[in-house]
């Protein structure tokens, strides 16, 4: 057999969103859509709902990217944040327990709090229909307690012809859900479908299907954009969580309850403040990939 081409890579898990984590500090990856499709496939490569990049940076302590297993470059990746602290942590390209790191999204701040517990401000949370992006001319809207909800038609079967949602940015697209009980599998793949990729979001959206279980207790699950459902989304959680302070169901300090673990959402309410996500970052096998 002649010498394959080896790609090195570190396979984690933030509460099951799982990741593929490449150093790429030297600059030397060729990464494209094809590529990474092939190493997120769950059959023919390694599998994962994102490939994570580690990148010098001249802004930040690091460059961090991320790509949905459909191989589409995106703004942010919670989850993804605290396995990439982690990682540069475990792999000596840092001794600090606190980093900056420059996304698509602009600079985040992860801590480790303890060895594969990490706390990130997530930056500010967007309700700005335009700066989702969201396309709301011409909808219907309503105020529940602080937060703008929006009636949106969608064509998803006999039952379901429009919805109220709501919409919010944490450096990527979010729709939420309000439910009264936790959503099934079948309305999770059904609407999640139709609602990713729904018109009048321009550049997609990740789906939350919110069901509030106490003012510090909520359950959540996430269509994401570019993968399908996950078992957890760290910016969904963010997402769907100040959605629902806002709406006045939920308290400044949340656990949001996904099927692959809990993680912790605190936020003051004020539309400049920060979004702090708290939840595991686990190292699962590191491994040779044959390019
Ligand atoms: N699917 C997302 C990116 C990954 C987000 C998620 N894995 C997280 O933990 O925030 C998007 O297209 O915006």
């Amino acid at each position: 057999m002649t010498t394959p081409n080896i790609l090195r890579f570190t396979k984690m898990h933030g509460a099951g969103n799982d990741f593929i984590v490449l150093n790429n500090c030297a600059d030397q990856l060729q990464l494209n859509p094809a590529l990474i499709k092939r190493l997120a496939d769950r059959h023919f490569g390694i599998g994962a709902d994102q490939v994570l990049v580690v990148e010098s940076s001249t802004q930040a302590d690091f460059k961090y990217r991320i790509f949905n297993a459909d191989g589409q470059e995106v703004q942010q990746c919670g989850n993804g944040a605290r396995c990439f602290a982690q990682y540069v942590f475990d792999k000596g390209l840092t001794q600090k327990n606190q980093i900056t790191v420059e996304t698509l999204a602009g600079i985040i701040q992860p801590e480790l709090i303890r060895h594969n517990w990490v706390k990130v401000n997530m930056g500010p949370a967007e309700f700005e229909p335009a700066k989702v992006p969201f396309v709301s001319e011409g909808l219907l809207s309503r105020s529940i307690g602080g937060l703008t909800q929006y009636k949106l038609p969608v064509d998803a079967g006999a039952d379901v012809n429009e919805l109220w949602v709501g919409v919010a940015s944490m450096g990527n697209p979010h729709v939420v859900l309000l439910l009264e009980q936790p959503a099934s599998d079948e309305l999770v793949q059904r609407l999640g479908a139709v609602l990713e990729s729904h018109p009048r979001f321009p550049e997609r959206v990740n789906v939350g299907f919110l069901n509030v279980l106490d003012r510090a207790r909520a359950h959540l699950r996430v269509y994401e954009r570019g993968v399908g459902e996950t078992l957890a989304c760290g910016t969904g959680a963010c997402a769907a969580a100040v959605v629902g302070m806002k709406m006045g169901l939920l308290a400044e300090r949340v656990d949001v309850v996904k099927t692959g673990g809990t993680l912790t959402i605190e936020w003051s309410g004020q539309s400049d403040s920060d979004v702090l996500m708290t939840g595991p970052a686990q190292t699962v096998f590191e491994g040779e990939f044959y390019l």
